[in-house]
This record gives C-alpha cells, structure tokens and sequence, in this order.
C-alpha cells in the first residue's frame, strides 16, 4: 500500500464539531488512509458534549486548544502508521466547520514560525496566542440583537443577501465579532487578528498566520460578493474603524482564481512527524464548499443530501441570491457560486408518515404507496412541516389540498382538505412536494441554457419566497444530479427525487461519509499539479476526467421525459398553497 518514491499522497483534512478528520489518497485518486479524532472520545479532558460547550443563552463554542491537541495526535497516528510514508505528501488542503472563529492576541502570529518540534503545539501556542480560549461554534444562537443591526444597516434580508449571498444568520462570522466587540471589548482591544477556523488550521500547518479564504468568508456577512472586498457599511457594524477591521481579518482574502499555495509545511511538522519539506498548503475552505469539490461537479449539477435535514448544494454561474438560501463564490472554479439550499423537515418528516403505515418503522408500505401507479395523486398537493420551515420560512404546518385549473383564467384554484383519502397519499405526496419545493428553488440558479425547449409552461405568474417568477421560469432541468444521504438508500424516494428534478444527464448514488475530506484531497492534489505546470486543466474537468466512475458512484439512469413534464401541473398549485401558510 506505499506508495512507490516516485509515488506521492495528498492529505485532506476537516476539522467538523466533533472530530477531526485526515484522509490520504494517492496519485490515482484512492483512499489510503483514514484517521479520526474524535473530541469527546480522544480529547475527553475538554469535558465537550458533541465537540461543543452550550450555554443557556444560546451561546455554543469549541476549545482551541483542543484543536491544537487534536493536530499533534492526528499527526502522531498517522506517523506510526506503517503503510503511509508521510515524506511523500506532496500537498495538503481542507476544510473546516463553518462560520466560527477563533482570535489571535498580539504575540499569536509571531508564534507560529518559531515552533519547536521537540514541545507541542498547544504548550507552545496556548494560551500565549489567543486572545479568546474558544471559539464561536455553527450551532450558536446568541446574536439575534446583531442579525437584525445587520439587516437594517444594509436596508434589509433582501438586500444583506444581495450583497452577502445570505441574509443575516446567528450562526455568521460578522454578527458573532460583533457581539465579542460588544460584550467583550477588552478581548476585542486584544486581538490582533480572527482567522475562520479554515484559515487558523491553514495557518497552524504552514506556520505562519494565513488570511481568509475567499469561499468561506462568504459566510460571515461582511463580504460584498459583487466587489469582491469586504462591505464597508457592513463591517461598521463591528468596528467604526474599518481599517483596523480589516487589519484583524488579514486583509484581502484569498481568491480561487489561480491555485497557490499558502505556505510550505512547517518545520515543525517536518522535524516531528517526518513530513516532506517541500509539501505545499493550499487554502482551506467551509465543508460544505468542500463536499461540492468531493465529485466532478460542474456547471448545473446539482448534490442533493438526504440526510437528517435536506441540503441541495449546486454549482452555478448565476448570481441570484434570496434570503431563503445562500450563494457562496465556488472555492475552485472561478466565477462560479455554490448555491446552498437547507430544509429543516427532510427525513424525519417523512418519517411521521412512515410510522402511520408501519408500527414497525418498515418503509416498505411507504415506499409501495411513493412508486404506486395506481394511487391518483393528480389532483393532489400538501405540504408537511413538523418543524418550523426555512424554506419556505414559515412556523410549523401541515396543509393538503386538491387543486383545478380555473374553467376562465390560467390560474388554479386549491380546496384544502384536512386528510387525503388515506396515509399512503400522504407517503406519495410528501416525496413528491419534497422534490418540487427543490425543483423550484433551484430553477433560478441554473443557467438559461437548461431551459427544456419542448414544453411550454405558459407565463402565468407564481410566487416563491421572496419572487415573483412566470411558469416558463420551470423549464429548467439540470444536467445531472447526484444523491447522498441517509435516505438515498431508499429508491423509492431516490427515483421519485430523481424524475421531479430531471436531469439530463443522469442521476448518481453515491456513498461518500467523508466527503468534505476527500474535497480537500482532490484539492491539494489538483492545486499541487496545476501550481507545479503539470496539468492546465480547471478543477472540474481534471476531477471528472480522474474521478474513479466505477467504484465510487453508482449510475441510476436517466429521467424520463414525460415523468418529469407531469409535475410541470403541481408548480403552480404549490405556490398558492404555500401562500396558505
Ligand atoms: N432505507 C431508508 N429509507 C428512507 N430513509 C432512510 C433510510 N435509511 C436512512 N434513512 C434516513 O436517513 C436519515 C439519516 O441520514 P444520515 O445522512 O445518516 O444523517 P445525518 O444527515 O444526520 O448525517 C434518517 O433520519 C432516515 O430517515
Ligand atoms: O453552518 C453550516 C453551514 O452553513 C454547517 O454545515 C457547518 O459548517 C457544519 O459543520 P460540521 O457539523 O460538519 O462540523
């Protein structure tokens, strides 16, 4: 399994809220090695729960420190690892939990070049480096006073999205340094500089302090995506003065436009865990952001994640930006986005409807009623929230109803029902408005190009969130759409996904735990070879040429035309019914 001299591995990192994560791959883009710390487990001392602390006011963060104990024993197992040869990583890269942040004191950067290989990183660094002993985690929900200063000091949600690529959310980077400046202003008057926890892990393995990264930093709301620069008016929010802001951020962040490397592996890895010298840190990003670099995604390919919640993730070169979802400049395809769709009622709402038709949790009357041909939905459309919804952004709610064309206008007239004949139309229905809520959403972010010339939906009016939008907006299809995901086991729900969504292209299952990792292998590897003159290639034509077709994605076929031309009836039923709630 070593790799020959002549040989070389690339290591992918995620530092997530509960573990830290290391894959290797090598030249032929397989997996190596995986190696886990686990916080909780690994770490117990750190006393965290899930990797985090919570506090009754919503505040939820992350030990540095323990981060720095999790990096000198990642690298400590892997070192002792007889099959990996660690002198011939050629490069490393990454991603990390998004949106938290982590404070550097004065004396922190100058630090990270001097370190010795013979103490550990967290004797060395804490607590002398930060100004801060933790970090603000994703889940925390303590800046509502700051999400709302936020939205008004750029005229809005609307607006903050239009800017930022998302309105203001609790969990983002600005409103969190807002409130440390706020409430902690000695801390604040302390730091010298905040990383994301992206740029701190980038800044600890090349040993000196690395500036943002542009992808992530999307996520804080303070970066103005159309100038590329932070928002002045937005980092008022934190600082009066905005040049000592953007002093503390690091400056300008990085750009994907050209891959280089942030800095050469530290000496201190090289000296302790027998590193190559030579091996190249190429920027860290969000995980999300590095899942998308996990597949050959191109252009209006779309990722739909079936776990817990539903998350859509798609690549596309539309800025069109809402407060019901967020867009993010693509971390290795210049002049591209990511487009990031979270529903909060995915699976376990489903699951409701599962435990009606089968006291033992069986999906197979479920899935029986999801592929009926017999069962006439037609007439048919329901939304099912157990929980508060983000997309649409509505409080908990159920709502069924049939629906008829109006005999004298274009326009569709909902009856709404308390219950449907029996469960399993519910089963059925619950996919498909599932399906069709994503199918609308991402209309507007795929490219003119993917409209399908043979239908024609007429321009009838519907409303979707914050849009106006007419039928013909729907023609859209996407190229191709791959599933992951707890429930893309099932095929049932897989293939009813599939045909709503209709992509041209084919439709892909794939079994990827350690995606974000295994985006950064693919980006260290790619970025190495591109900065070295060895390959030309752009990121997603270099990873679908490479990508290992046959072991690691399973092919479902194609979407049937006519399958997917019968949900062009439900769209506007959907939209009225959503104006129900
Ligand atoms: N065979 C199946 N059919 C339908 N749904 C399934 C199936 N297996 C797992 N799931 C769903 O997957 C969900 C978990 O997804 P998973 O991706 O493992 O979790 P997470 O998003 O929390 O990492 C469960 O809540 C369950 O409803
Ligand atoms: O906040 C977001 C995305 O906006 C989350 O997706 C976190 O980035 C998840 O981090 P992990 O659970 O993977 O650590």
């Amino acid at each position: 399994m070593t790799a020959d001299k002549t040989g070389a591995f690339y290591l992918g990192f995620d530092l997530s809220t509960q573990q830290l994560k290391c894959l290797v791959i090598d030249q032929n883009l397989a997996l190596i090695h995986s190696e886990t710390i686990g916080f909780d487990k690994d770490l117990s001392h750190y006393k965290t729960t899930k990797g985090v602390y919570l506090h009754e006011d919503g505040t939820v963060e992350c030990p540095v420190a323990m981060w720095l104990e999790a990096v000198d024993l990642v690298f400590e197992r892997m070192s002792k690892h007889k099959h990996i040869d660690l002198s011939l990583v050629r490069a490393m890269s990454g991603s990390c939990q998004q949106h938290g942040s982590v404070y550097w004191a004065e004396a922190g950067p100058g630090l990270l070049p001097k370190l010795d290989a013979k103490q550990s990183l967290k004797q060395q660094l804490y607590p002398e480096a930060f100004s801060r002993n933790v970090a603000p985690n994703w889940q925390d929900h303590s800046t509502g006073e700051e999400c709302q200063k936020f939205e008004e000091s750029c005229g809005g949600a609307a607006q903050l999205a239009q800017t930022t690529g998302s309105r203001a959310h609790h969990r983002f980077t600005g409103p969190q340094i807002m409130k440390i400046a706020k409430k902690e202003p000695e801390v604040y008057r302390a730091t010298s500089k905040v990383s994301l926890v992206s740029s701190f892990l980038a800044s600890i393995l090349a040993g000196e302090f690395t500036p943002l990264e542009e992808a992530d930093a999307c996520g804080m709301n303070l970066y103005n995506i159309d100038k590329r620069d932070y928002d002045d008016k937005l980092l008022r929010n934190v600082d009066d003065d905005t040049e000592a802001l953007r002093s503390k951020l690091g400056g300008p962040p990085i750009t994907s436009d050209k891959p280089a490397p942030v800095g050469i592996l530290s000496p201190y890895f090289v000296e302790k865990y027998g590193l190559n010298p030579e091996c190249q840190i190429f920027p860290f990003t969000g995980d999300n952001l590095a899942t998308i670099c996990s597949l050959p995604l191109q252009p209006n390919d779309v990722l739909v994640s079936l776990g817990t919640s539903t998350t859509i993730l798609l690549v596309t070169d539309q800025y069109h930006p809402s407060p019901n979802y967020h867009l993010f400049i693509h971390p290795t395809i210049p002049r591209h986005y990511m487009g990031m769709i979270c529903y909060c009622n995915g699976a376990l709402a489903r699951e409701r409807i599962r435990d009606q038709l089968s006291e033992t949790h069986d999906w197979e009357p479920f899935n029986a009623a999801v592929t009926s041909t017999t069962l006439d939905t037609d007439n048919e459309i329901a939304c099912y929230f157990p929980l508060g919804e983000i997309v649409p952004n509505v409080p908990s709610s159920y709502r069924r109803a049939t629906f008829a064309k109006s005999p004298d206008s274009q326009k569709v007239e909902l009856e709404l029902k308390d219950a449907f004949a029996d469960v399993a139309h519910d089963a059925k229905n619950i996919v498909e408005s599932q399906a069709l809520s994503c199918r609308v959403r991402i209309s507007p972010l795929l490219s003119e190009d993917c409209a399908d010339p043979s239908v024609n939906l007429g321009d009838s009016m519907v409303h979707f969130d914050y849009d106006d939008f007419p039928l013909s907006e729907y023609k859209k299809r996407p190229r191709r759409a791959f599933f992951v995901g707890g429930a893309s086991k099932n095929n049932a729900i897989v293939e009813r996904f599939a045909q709503v969504l209709g992509a041209t292209n084919g439709n892909f299952r794939l079994e990827t735990p350690n995606s974000c990792a295994l985006g950064g292998c693919y980006r260290a590897m790619w970025s190495h070879l591109h900065y070295e003159g060895l390959t030309n290639a752009p990121f997603d034509n270099f990873l679908n040429e490479q990508f290992r077709w046959e072991t690691d994605v399973q092919s479902l076929g194609l979407t049937n035309d006519k399958d997917w031309q019968y949900f062009n009836n439900k769209i506007q039923a959907l939209s009225e019914l959503e104006k129900t709630l």
